[in-house]
This record gives structure tokens, C-alpha cells and sequence, in this order.
């Protein structure tokens, strides 16, 4: 798979650490920053990798920040988005089966890298059960995003 991965500040080292797993486990990984520890704003790196999900650029998204809250409130607002904030192993595998997400956003002050790595793995090895109870709660989620967006 082709994934975008992104975090601000609180999120780097994370993000930097997470990369090489990633690929080691047959991916490819496109870094959209941040690149260093300067404080920036987790919003600009939520829209670079979700534009590229959304686009179809990538398969998924990851996005960091200190908790990993900030990322999925901002990955969120993007119409076809479906981000869940995952701090455990049962979530990882329920979004994908249940929410069918299409980004994973992580807090590097919450977890460690050990933990991060198996939610990662889990993730994207996880597909969408296809049940009809999850696929008619998908739709109406997408029909809210279709009725609060604001069409030009
Ligand atoms: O949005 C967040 C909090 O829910 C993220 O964790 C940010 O990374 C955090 O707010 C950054 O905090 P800082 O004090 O600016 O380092």
C-alpha cells in the first residue's frame, strides 16, 4: 500500500521512528512532514496527507501529534475522511472492520513506539468487514458530510 504519513512538532520523533516499520512491512511511505522540532500547527499536516487520501495519491493516512486529538478533530472536516484516534490494539481492529477509516492519527505523548507499531500493523492489515449494518452507518455518516457541506 502507498501511505502518507504526517505529524506536527509533538509528533516528529515519532513519525521519524515509525517510518522504517512501516516499510519493512511492504509499504511505501510518503513523509509530508513536519521535518524538525520548531512548534507548527498539527492542521497544516491533517489537510497535506488527507488531500492525498482523498485524492487517491495514497491507500491511507497517518497523522501524530501530541495526543493525536488535534489531527483527527482537523482530519475530520475533510469530506471523505474517516480518521479514528487509536490508543489500543482492539480499537485498530474494530475501526477498520467497523468505520472502515481511512486514516489512523496517533499521540506520541500518549503511547510508545512499541504500542504504535502493533496499532499500525493491525490497521493495515485490517479490511473493512463489509457487513450491511456498517456499510448503511458509513452511508449516513457520508450523508452528513453531504448535508453541512457547503457547496459554492
Ligand atoms: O492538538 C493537540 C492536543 O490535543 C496536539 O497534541 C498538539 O500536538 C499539541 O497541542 C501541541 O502542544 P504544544 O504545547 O504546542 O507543544
Amino acid at each position: 500500500m502507498k501511505i502518507a504519513i504526517g505529524a506536527d512538532h509533538a509528533g516528529v520523533r515519532l513519525k521519524d521512528e515509525l517510518i522504517s516499520f512501516i516499510e519493512s512491512l511492504g509499504h511505501q511511505v510518503s513523509d509530508l512532514g513536519c521535518n524538525c522540532s520548531d512548534s507548527v500547527d498539527y492542521p497544516d499536516y491533517a489537510i497535506a496527507v488527507c488531500e492525498q487520501v482523498v485524492a487517491e495519491d495514497v491507500d491511507k493516512g497517518i497523522l501524530i501529534c501530541g495526543t493525536g486529538i488535534g489531527m483527527t478533530i482537523a482530519a475530520n472536516k475533510i469530506p471523505g475522511i474517516r480518521c479514528a484516534l487509536v490508543h489500543d490494539l482492539f480499537s485498530a481492529k474494530a475501526t477498520r472492520e467497523h468505520n472502515d477509516t481511512n486514516v489512523l492519527a496517533l499521540g506520541e505523548r500518549v503511547i510508545g513506539p512499541g504500542v504504535a507499531q502493533e496499532i499500525i500493523r493491525i490497521w493495515l492489515e485490517t479490511d473493512f468487514s463489509q457487513g450491511e449494518r456498517h456499510q448503511n452507518r458509513i452511508n449516513k455518516v457520508k450523508a452528513l458530510e453531504e448535508k453541512y457541506t457547503i457547496h459554492p
